[in-house]
């Protein structure tokens, strides 16, 4: 059982690092993850709704020498050692190469990666090798066209197909594809998936749904569970743990073989059990929105804004105190005191998955 901190005792300068971005309960945050955006080219029914949202003006969202200077404080200051970019989608910021660039130039050891649909990957992946991206995630729902377009809502799959390819093509580090399966519409395609990525040497990750979508569509009993997925790959496959460390990690691994041929492990695959196989007594995420928000936990109700201080003049320090401050309050778990979404006291946040930033 998580042992609730005393009081809080922020710190600046040296003492910061060493204590960090610590929770009451006893979690430190080490893994940044910054949304660049709130836009994007797709509206997949489980995130967006079928109009989009109301966009952030440009001048709200936090620009490229604000996230730069965020980033540096977060690892020089706060212990922050790996950074994931998201959005919205991250490629449609037209300076994305060049965040990334500049990252790289002051942290060069950071492990920095992107989760993103991948329309226009295909053109930019080489760009983004080059400015020192180390892994990518890209999300592919089904291999069936119009599948695909039922569920994002736009006729792109061979786009994003061309944009894995050339993730992979360009080296991209382990190229991870996220699957979020929806009843009566892909979750028969899970095994299919799985076939098409280990053979290609992907890591599959299968996400169960959360109640993050724009429309609040989303129910209980109307997700995919991770038990079901574990039953429906293995009608095809023999899944055994990953003997590897999870470590902290949102995906639980699975080594992938056939059962006619137990010796030959095909891959690996995840799945990410938000809902029924929570992970947050582990957690070490801290995000912060296109617009310059700390949210501590993907459900928090409550939102820490930077940007104000960014813009004020205030010093590095006065940001990793506000930062550590948002980071001391974060939920135990599900924004809230214990875990459960679809408890009776689960509210969903107001904002959408995309407009946190995923
Ligand atoms: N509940 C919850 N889900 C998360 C959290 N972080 C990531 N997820 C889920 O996991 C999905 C996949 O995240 P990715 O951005 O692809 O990467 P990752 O799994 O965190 O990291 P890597 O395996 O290192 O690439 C997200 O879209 C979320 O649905 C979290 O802090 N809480
Ligand atoms: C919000 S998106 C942002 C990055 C990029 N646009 C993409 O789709 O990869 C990040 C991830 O969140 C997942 N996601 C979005 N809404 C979700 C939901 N309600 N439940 C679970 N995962 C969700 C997507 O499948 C995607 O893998
Ligand atoms: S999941 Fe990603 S691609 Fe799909 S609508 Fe949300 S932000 Fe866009
Ligand atoms: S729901 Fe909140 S506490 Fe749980 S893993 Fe996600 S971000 Fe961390």
């Amino acid at each position: 059982m998580a042992i609730r901190l005393g009081s809080p005792y922020f710190r600046t300068g040296a003492d910061a690092q060493q204590s960090g971005l610590l929770d009451s309960y006893g979690r430190r945050a080490t893994d940044m993850r910054l949304s660049l955006t709130d836009k994007c080219n797709l509206r997949c029914t489980y995130c967006m709704p079928a109009e989009g949202l109301q966009w952030l003006q440009k001048d709200q969202v936090l620009s490229r020498e604000e996230i730069v200077r965020l980033v540096g404080i977060g690892v020089d200051l706060l212990g922050i050692r790996e950074l994931r970019l998201t959005g919205g989608e991250p490629l449609v910021r037209a300076d994305l190469v060049d965040i990334i660039a500049d990252i790289r130039a002051r942290h060069p050891e950071l492990p920095v990666s992107l989760t993103t649909n991948g329309l226009g990957l295909d053109k930019k992946a080489q760009r983004l090798k080059d400015a020192g991206l180390t892994r990518i995630n890209v999300s592919m729902d089904s291999l069936h066209p119009d599948t695909f377009a039922q569920l994002t809502r736009r006729p792109f799959l061979d786009r994003v197909l061309r944009g894995i390819e050339a993730a992979a093509a360009v080296g991209l580090g382990l190229v991870k594809i996220n699957a979020v399966l929806m009843r009566g519409i892909n979750d028969h395609e899970a095994p299919d998936l799985l076939e098409w990525a280990v053979s290609r040497g992907f890591e599959l990750r299968f996400i169960e749904q959360m109640p993050l979508d724009a429309d609040h569509g989303w129910t209980r009993d109307g997700m995919i569970t991770a038990a079901e997925i574990r039953d429906r790959l293995s009608e095809r496959f023999l899944l055994t743990p990953d003997p590897r460390n999870r470590d902290g990690a949102p995906a639980e691994r699975w080594e992938v073989r056939r059962p006619e041929a137990p010796d030959v492990v095909l891959g690996t695959v995840g799945i990410i059990a938000s809902v029924t196989e929570p992970f947050c007594s582990d957690c070490r995420r801290t995000r912060v929105t296109a617009e310059g928000k700390i949210m501590s936990c993907l459900f928090s109700r409550e939102e820490t804004d930077l940007r104000d201080l960014l813009r004020s003049g205030a010093d590095d320090d006065a940001i990793a105190q506000r930062w550590q401050e948002a980071m001391w309050a974060k939920p135990k778990a599900h924004g809230m005191g214990h875990t459960g979404l679809g408890a009776p006291d689960f509210v969903q946040p107001d904002r959408s998955m995309s407009a946190i930033g995923g």
